[in-house]
């Protein structure tokens, strides 16, 4: 079977043929209603601890860049909020689009973002990424909507990192950075039970979507833009619109951390 992509014969519509759960009760992602989610008051504040020397390089995987961490030890960890334990970062990444007028994967009221970061996290109740990924209880990603505005000096380091992975395959070291950084002033949220947006499309994420955007100009989403989907020596294809469409609720309960 051809590799996943977000082409017009391997993207989004097709991943159901090598991956039924695509039609699964729990896909993510989802158009955010906030008028029809109740705000729980049961829910913990978000506790994130970051430490900048677990950054260990970033990646050009064909799909999106990553930034990856190390994860051996609980150093970097997120706890609180709608989930129980402890899990540790492993990388984070972003979605966009090929214009400003759409990129994100979550939804809000029907709007798109140009972009949402992920930053994916993993229960440290199982031995490992691999094994927690699978699992119903085995992710956390921190999902964050990037909004058209003044350049934001955060990204600029990652933005800088681009010009050496610019194909599939590339990548370079990336160290001592902040990524709590990346986040918003405020850490108000939405969560709701959901999936890995990209195939295997596992049922194994607890979503926390932030409520606040953070910025990014028009010339930094351009440097999102130039890079590429293809691996050097093949046809360059642009990496853009890498995101996954709005899947259905199917029942599911969507709580808001805030009033
Ligand atoms: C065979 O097991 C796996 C497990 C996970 C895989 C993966 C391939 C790609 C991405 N992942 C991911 O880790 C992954 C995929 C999607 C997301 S997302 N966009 O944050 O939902 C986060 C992480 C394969
Ligand atoms: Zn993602």
């Amino acid at each position: 079977s051809h590799a996943w992509g977000y082409g017009p014969t391997n993207g989004p519509d097709k991943w159901g043929e090598d991956c039924p759960i695509a039609n699964g009760p729990r896909q993510s992602p989802i158009n955010i209603l906030p008028k029809e989610i109740n705000f729980d008051p049961t829910l913990k504040p978000l506790k994130i601890k970051y430490d900048p020397s677990n950054a260990k390089g970033i990646l050009n995987n064909g799909h999106s860049f990553q930034v990856d961490y190390e994860d051996d030890t609980d150093s970097s960890t997120l706890t609180g909020g709608p989930i129980s334990g402890t899990y540790r970062l492993k990388q984070f990444h972003f979605h966009w689009g090929a214009s400003d007028d759409r990129g994100s994967e979550h939804t809000v009221n029907g709007i798109k973002f140009p972009s949402e970061l992920h930053l994916v996290h993993w229960n440290t109740k199982y031995p490992s990424f691999g094994e927690a990924a699978s699992q119903p209880d085995g992710l956390a990603v921190v999902g964050v909507f990037l909004k058209i505005g003044s350049a934001n000096p955060r990204l600029q380091k990652v933005l800088d990192a681009l010009d050496a992975i610019k194909t599939k395959g590339k990548q370079t070291t990336f160290s001592n950075f902040d990524s709590k950084t990346l986040l918003p002033g405020s850490l108000d949220y939405w969560t709701y039970d959901g999936s890995l947006t990209t195939p295997p499309l596992f049922e194994s994420v607890t979503w926390i979507v932030l409520k606040e955007p953070i910025s990014v100009s028009p010339a930094q989403m351009a440097k999102f833009r130039g890079l590429l989907f293809t691996g050097d020596g093949e046809a360059p294809c642009c990496m853009v619109d890498n995101y996954r469409p709005c899947q259905a609720l199917k029942g599911r309960r969507v709580r808001a951390s805030f009033k």
